[in-house]
């Protein structure tokens, strides 16, 4: 039995992500979904809660013949203890996947190991580029599973994240 851990802050959860978790299910019996800066939300990088992702994450895969658990991860102020505090909030996992220059590092030196995948279709499959359209009415409902457009309808995510990209754009400008 195999179990990954993929790491990633999904501000949302869109289809590059959907893609690494299908090539990942080729792989692993279980996978750990670790939502990461799991105390952020309400900013313009970082606009959904944890328990938000958790939800697009979960309803996403549903239908997937994968066991799955998503686990929130906050933040720390040293890196050099991160990978023992993922530890200590995750199911044991036996190999991590990402494709953060950083995360592959740390879990690396910490004797973990680290796959990549290869990125899809990363010209428009990026949370940023998602997050844009969100802000400027553009299409990003495209970019992301059905699943993940009803969970933001439902909690009136494009409103909130108009409302705090203008908050932090005003901010920038003070
Ligand atoms: N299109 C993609 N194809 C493959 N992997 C991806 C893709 N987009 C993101 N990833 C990987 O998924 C992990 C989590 O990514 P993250 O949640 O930061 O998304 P992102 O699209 O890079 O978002 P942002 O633009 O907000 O930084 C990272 O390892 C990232 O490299
Ligand atoms: N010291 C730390 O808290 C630390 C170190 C490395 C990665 N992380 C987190 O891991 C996640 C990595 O995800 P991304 O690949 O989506 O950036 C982010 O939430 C990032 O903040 C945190």
């Amino acid at each position: 039995m195999t179990r990954g851990f993929y790491i990633g802050r999904f501000q949302p959860f869109h289809n590059g992500h959907l893609s690494m978790v299908e090539q990942i299910a080729d792989d692993v019996d279980e996978l750990v979904l670790g939502i990461g800066s799991a105390d952020d939300s309400h900013t313009t990088r970082n606009p959904f809660t944890a328990g938000e992702r958790i939800m697009m994450i979960t309803k996403s895969l549903v239908d997937y013949d994968l066991v799955t658990y998503a686990v929130p991860i906050e933040d720390l102020e040293r890196n050099s203890v991160w990978v023992s505090h993922v530890q200590s909030m995750s199911p044991d996992f036996d190999v991590a996947y990402s494709n953060n220059p950083l995360v592959i590092q740390l879990f690396r030196e910490a004797g973990i190991e680290v796959r990549q995948s290869p990125m899809f279709n990363r010209e428009v499959l990026e949370g940023s580029e998602v997050r844009e359209r969100m802000i400027s009415g553009g299409d990003w409902e495209s970019l992301v599973p059905e699943a993940v457009v009803e969970v933001v309808e439902e909690m009136n995510g494009i409103e909130r994240l108009q409302m705090v990209s203008d908050t932090d754009s005003n901010a920038n400008e003070d």
